[in-house]
């Protein structure tokens, strides 16, 4: 029986920095970030945005364009790796806000759970529920994967920011894409990416004794850093070696004869930036191709400056514009969506497809996942036959070409959190309402509500 994704549905943020304006602020050529990484603009959250509201908006609009019902979802499993808290996850709060769309007790029956490993929570997460669908066939799960890629102003990391989040609902006898059950994993404990806790004193927060919560007693709190402490150049070197090892284990898992990829009509891969798959790919591209591998050999001392000679060879660019290019249209106008980048580009290769009206039933797409940490997942997934009428609503490109644009100053104040009210009049969605008052400071239970 086929399993995968059935239904999908995603939530962006309607502002967006454009990337040559960060460029200019920053003393960076434009060129470098717009040709050398891809990046064209950065999708930026306004004041009541965060990573439940994105979540909160892609699972209600999946919800609504495929009229589904209590009875419809047994799992929500949240790939993340931006939790706003250590304890609750945020699939409870998304179980509280189905139940304001369906009703009081109306969710109780269904499991749900946060699963984290950096940007490649999702892909686990995804893992995860197929497994569960394949042992119950009769039920379905929704797997959402939301984010906020946030890093220090001035650091290399900046010009990657993105956010967002998507939602999928996994059945039998998906519309979308149905998995091969193959997965080869690479796996490895580094520090190429990481968040760690701190600890701050009391008064640093603004907490003053004698208020009521327990837990903030203590005179000083652990707390995350909501940007990551990251080595830029480490962290490609730790993704190409992960992801080639786990190329090389699924070939043989697979049992496959010849070049794997050439197998694959796209290539969907983690994108931090729009290009990073069209940089790191050239090594398995020539690894893995009985002729170019006996021609530029990894024991040649010339095998770096062959390696990017290759790389803007004809043949590479012919081979980036079918397999890579599709993925790559979204993420150059979002950013870094973390544990979402993934699936929204499988999005964006569906759409780019759909739009140029070819046909990818029974075509085969590559997944090469990646997270911090450091992880590589590589699978196959087949198109199903009704791909197109089952992407047809989610209106990406439209979405994308609707965005507001901000200016340097505006964007410096939404990082820094110093604006009180939205840039943008919130409508017809999910914002957060307030952070309890009776609270201490920011560490509150957070409200949400619909807005029209
Ligand atoms: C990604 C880096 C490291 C890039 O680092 P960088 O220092 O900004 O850029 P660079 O110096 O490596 O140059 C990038 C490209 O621009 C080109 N370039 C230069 N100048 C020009 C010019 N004038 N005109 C045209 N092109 C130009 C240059 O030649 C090069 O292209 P190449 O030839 O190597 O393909 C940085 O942005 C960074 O630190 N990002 C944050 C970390 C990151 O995204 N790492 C990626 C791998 S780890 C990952 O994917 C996991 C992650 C981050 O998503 C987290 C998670 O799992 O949760």
């Amino acid at each position: 029986m086929k399993i995968g994704i059935d239904a999908i549905s995603f939530d962006i943020p309607k502002l967006q920095l454009p990337i040559k304006e960060l460029a200019v602020a920053r003393n960076i050529e434009p060129v470098k970030l717009e040709k050398g990484l891809g990046l064209l603009q950065m999708a930026m959250p306004d004041v009541h945005q965060d990573v439940i509201t994105f979540a909160a908006n892609a699972i209600t609009k999946l919800v609504k364009q495929e009229n589904l019902t209590p009875t419809d979802i047994d799992r929500i499993y949240v790939g993340t790796e931006s939790g706003l808290d250590a304890s609750k996850p945020i699939a409870s709060y998304l179980l509280a806000i189905l139940e304001s769309i369906f009703g009081d007790n109306t969710m109780t029956h269904c499991d749900a759970v946060d699963l984290t490993f950096a940007c490649i929570g999702g892909v686990d997460a995804l893992q995860n529920c197929v497994d569960f669908v394949t042992l119950n066939p009769d039920k379905k799960a929704i797997v959402i994967c939301t984010d906020i890629a946030k890093y220090d102003l001035n650091s290399t990391g900046e010009y990657t920011q993105g956010a967002g989040a998507i939602a999928m609902l996994v059945a039998k006898n998906p519309r979308i894409i149905s998995f091969n059950r193959t997965v080869a994993t690479s796996a490895k404990g580094v520090f190429d990416f990481f968040k760690p806790h701190r600890i701050v004193k009391k008064e640093e927060l603004g907490i003053t004794d004698n208020q009521p919560w327990q837990g903030v007693l203590e005179a000083e709190i652990e707390i995350f850093k909501e940007q990551p402490v990251f080595d830029g150049q480490y962290s490609n070197d730790c993704y190409v070696e992960r992801t080639v090892e786990a190329y090389y284990r699924f070939k043989e898992l697979n049992k496959t004869e010849g070049t794997l990829y050439e197998n694959w009509k796209a290539i969907v891969m983690h994108l931090p930036y729009s290009f990073q798959a069209r940089r790191m790919f050239p090594e398995i591209y020539i690894s893995d191709s009985p002729e170019l591998s006996k021609e530029i050999s990894k024991t040649d001392a010339e095998y770096f400056t062959k390696l990017k000679a290759f790389s803007k060879s004809e043949t590479y660019k012919a081979f980036i514009a079918e397999k890579f290019m599709p993925a790559e249209k979204a993420s150059s106008l979002i950013g870094n969506m973390y544990t979402g980048s993934i699936f929204m580009g499988l999005l964006s290769t569906l759409c780019y497809y759909a739009e140029s009206n070819e046909d990818l039933t029974g075509t085969t797409l590559g997944f090469l996942a990646y997270g911090s940490g450091a992880k590589s997942k590589v699978f196959e997934g087949e198109v199903s036959p009704s791909w197109k009428e089952a992407i047809a609503k989610t209106g990406l490109f439209e979405t994308l070409e609707v965005t507001t644009a901000i200016d340097i100053d505006t964007y410096h104040s939404l990082h820094k959190k110093e604006l009180s009210t939205s840039v943008l009049t919130p409508s017809n969605e999910w914002i957060l309402e307030g952070i309890e008052e009776t609270n201490v400071n920011k560490l509150g239970a957070r409200y949400y509500k619909w807005v029209d």
